[in-house]
């Protein structure tokens, strides 16, 4: 998210100069004027959010993979940020699996230029998770504890990251590795062994899902917030709303995208789905429907909130604060908006009745056309 350089300066003094200096028509300044902010926005963006020739946003491929092969064993630690869809999931999964206590954790700030750091809050939510220091490195960012790492390092410095406390370095900085490994790699210090979110007979049934969540929401959104070009926002759109629609027909007849069972392809699901009418119907564009308008979807969405332990780890304020205040190119005046109704705790709490829906774990074949 971060933005190396801050070209609003510029900016603001061409176009102060253009409107109070010039003597162009006023045709021609206003045309100067739009190109101009246009060419600026679009440098912005670049750094923001890389794109293809085509204008579709393109995430960069994290670093540091976990192997899975010889996975650690030394103390870890976890940074996160509250407002991030991606480390939302690990959280989730470290409080299912009753693993605070053994692995702690730090909660990131994002600075004005979008890099994470470190501080607390002055008036921190009691029954949610609030920003804090940096607890394992002492660090004042992110990025210093990303350069500890042995030969430094240079890439972006993004949450989630998994860290070797005693070897100081970078253990994993993708989410799913991460999640994997706090469901099945750390069962014997794990204070909830027993819950497999990754069971050995839904895995395909998990990936399959994944395969479709993945592109078209988890990244969709933000292929549709990150857009440089109309073609590459209608397709982004399409793909989100497609496949909500047909999450929003299954989810009529399961209780879980697998059936019975929460699995980790619904703890990814979850995390964009909290944050859709808070901030990506409105910053993003996600705006052909609310998810407040898809009564299953938000069924299940209530479901998985007051599955305990998933709660605390939400906080709307932080998640909107997060977005709105840093992501400039996308809301220049850094005005967080008033909370939609439907997205306050009380709201998620309201009964779900969905313990009823059918508990046979169904596979089904799935495709967005
Ligand atoms: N592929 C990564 C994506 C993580 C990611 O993009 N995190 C964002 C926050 S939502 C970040 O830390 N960005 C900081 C930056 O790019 O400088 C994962 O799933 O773990």
């Amino acid at each position: 998210m971060s933005l190396n350089n801050n070209p609003n300066t510029n900016l603001i003094k061409t176009i102060t100069k253009l409107l109070w200096g010039s003597s162009l028509p006023p045709q021609l300044l206003i045309s100067t004027v739009r190109s101009t902010w246009s060419a600026t926005w679009q440098l912005m963006m670049s750094q923001l959010a890389p794109s293809d020739p085509t204008g579709s946003y393109t995430r960069p491929t994290s670093q540091f993979r976990l192997n899975f092969k010889s996975p650690p064993k030394k103390q870890l630690h976890l940074y996160v940020g509250l407002p991030c869809p991606w480390a939302h999931r690990t959280l989730i999964v470290l409080a299912l699996k009753g693993l605070e206590d053994s692995i702690p954790v730090s909660i990131a700030s994002p600075g004005v230029d979008g890099s994470w750091e470190f501080r607390v809050l002055p008036d921190p939510d009691k029954e949610k998770l609030a920003p804090c220091l940096d607890k394992a490195n002492r660090c004042k960012t992110l990025r210093e504890v990303y350069n500890l790492t042995r030969g430094g390092y240079s890439g972006r410095s993004t949450v989630p990251m998994l860290w070797d406390v005693e070897n100081k370095e970078v253990v994993c900085n993708e989410s799913y590795d991460i999640i994997e490994f706090f469901n099945s790699g750390l069962n014997r210090i794990a204070g909830n062994p027993e819950l497999d979110l990754s069971p050995p007979a839904l895995k395909d049934e998990i990936k399959k899902w994944n395969d479709i969540i993945y592109p078209n929401v988890n990244n969709g959104v933000y292929r549709c917030g990150f857009a440089q070009s109309q073609e590459a926002y209608d397709k982004a759109a399409e793909g989100l709303f497609k496949t909500l629609e047909m999450l929003e027909d299954h989810l009529g007849e399961s209780r879980y995208l697998c059936g019975e069972v929460l699995t980790l392809a619904d703890v990814c699901l979850f995390t964009t789905l909290i944050r859709f009418d808070v901030v990506y119907n409105v910053l993003f564009k996600c705006t052909k429907k609310k998810l407040i308008e898809f009564p299953n979807l938000h069924g299940y969405l209530r479901d998985i909130y007051q599955t305990p332990k998933v709660a605390e780890t939400c906080n709307m304020g932080q998640i909107m604060e997060g977005y709105y205040k840093i992501l400039f190119p996308l809301n220049p005046g850094g005005i967080n908006p008033i909370m939609p109704s439907g997205c306050e705790d009380e709201v998620l709490s309201n009964p779900h009745n969905r313990d009823s829906l059918p508990l046979e774990a169904k596979v089904v074949q799935h495709s967005v056309s």
